[in-house]
């Protein structure tokens, strides 16, 4: 059953989906990590593919930026496409001077400077955190690989481009770096009682300044890649 932004039919989803922001992204692994791969949507040109890793069937999807259209593909991934295992693979500015550019952050916690949470009229503040089941495999991956990799809280901004260095404030408060999805995507997934996660690699320092150049950019998104994957098919049947 199609949705005004995903054409894919019914059983087209894997119960396991990777979601990187850019739609290129999620070509980029189903071209490389992927076998029999195919096409489910590209409404809005949002491509998404669905595509076998080890054996295990798997699905990867662009999201878009911010936590408005992440909020859209995955409301409509968890409650029309029966997807049980969501986990984010995206970049991220780090703001501490220990986690740098190149390092994978998985994000126990996202905190927010937006209202996602504001619908659900909650009495308080609402501390949005991943599943633990798909931290603790991702944890367990990178380690494996010797991949360098952070776990804490990171900060899901609705801003880009700021007047003022807001980032400083969080960075006192423990925040490892800044995104802009994975607060929606967990306030979705912990409200429907499906699993989530968000994984990034670092690809500039707020800090220093620093910026990934191309190639070592590739070969850290790709670490990234597969530990989402082996993470992802390990909860699939
Ligand atoms: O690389 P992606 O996954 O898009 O993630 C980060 O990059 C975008 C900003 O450049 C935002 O979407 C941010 O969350
Ligand atoms: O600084 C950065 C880098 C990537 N993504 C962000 O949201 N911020």
């Amino acid at each position: 059953m199609a949705t005004p932004h995903n054409q894919a039919e019914t059983g087209e989803i894997a119960e396991s989906i990777l979601l990187p922001g850019d739609p290129l992204r999620a070509k980029f692994i189903a071209e490389n990590f992927l076998e029999d791969v195919e096409e489910f949507n590209s409404v809005r040109n949002m491509l998404g593919f669905t595509g076998n890793y080890q054996g295990k069937r798997v699905s990867v999807m662009g999201t878009g930026m911010g936590c408005p259209s992440i909020g859209i593909y995955s409301y409509e991934l968890i409650h029309f496409y029966g997807v049980k295992n969501l986990i984010r693979v995206g970049s991220c500015g780090s703001v501490q001077e220990h986690v740098r550019v190149g390092d994978i952050v998985m994000a126990m916690g996202a905190s927010t400077d937006g209202g996602y949470a504001h619908q659900y009229k909650l009495p308080g503040t609402y501390s949005a955190t991943a599943s633990y089941e798909l931290l603790a495999r991702a944890v367990q991956s990178a380690s494996e690989h010797g991949f360098s990799h952070v776990e804490g809280n990171i900060l899901s901004s609705d801003l880009f481009y700021t007047e003022t260095p807001e980032w400083k404030e969080w960075a006192k408060m423990g925040i490892l770096s800044i995104e802009m999805e994975s607060y929606a995507l967990y306030c979705n997934a912990n409200r429907a009682g499906v699993r989530a996660l968000g994984i990034f690699t670092v690809s500039d320092s707020i800090v220093t300044g620093e910026s990934l150049p191309a190639k070592e950019r590739q070969v850290g998104f790709t670490n990234m890649m597969q530990v989402a994957l082996e993470t992802a098919v390990s909860f699939t049947e």
